[in-house]
């Protein structure tokens, strides 16, 4: 789908996002190859390592409805430059996600990047490599 549709509505998940304790606002927004979309947003907790980023929300959302293919993910947050995904969410996302998908980021201007799996977390561990 299109890359701007796909980041306003990560940008509107974002909105809810509980976040009371860093009050840093993260949205996602995850297209199925079966053409479904799942959003999220980051939820965080007392506990502060409890917390769940808004990416790993919407992948799980997803792969707890039986969703397992995936074609692209946009991630939205207040940030100056497009919002980089922490390196948590990128070993997840690279469980499921092709080397060639497309991750868009962006903030709540105009700054956008789209960057692939393999640029986001390269030469990364994989269940091949425990074979
Ligand atoms: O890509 C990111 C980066 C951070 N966060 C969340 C985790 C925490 O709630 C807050 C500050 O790190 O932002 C995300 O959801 N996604
Ligand atoms: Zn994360």
């Amino acid at each position: 789908m299109d890359k701007n549709e796909l980041l306003q509505l990560a940008k509107e998940a974002r909105e809810y996002a509980y976040t009371p304790y860093s009050k840093f606002q993260v949205g996602a927004a995850l297209v199925t190859k079966s053409g479904k979309i799942y959003t999220g947003c980051n939820i965080e907790n007392a506990a502060y390592p409890v917390t769940l980023c808004a990416e790993r929300v919407a992948i799980f959302k997803a792969i707890s409805e039986g969703e397992t293919e995936f074609e692209q993910l946009a991630v939205v947050a207040d940030t100056k430059r497009p919002v980089p995904p922490c390196g948590s969410c990128r070993q997840v996302m690279s469980e499921f996600f092709n080397h060639d998908m497309e991750i868009y980021a962006g903030n709540l201007g105009t700054e956008k990047k789209t960057i692939t799996m393999e640029e986001l977390l390269p030469f990364s561990f994989e269940a091949s490599d425990m074979d």
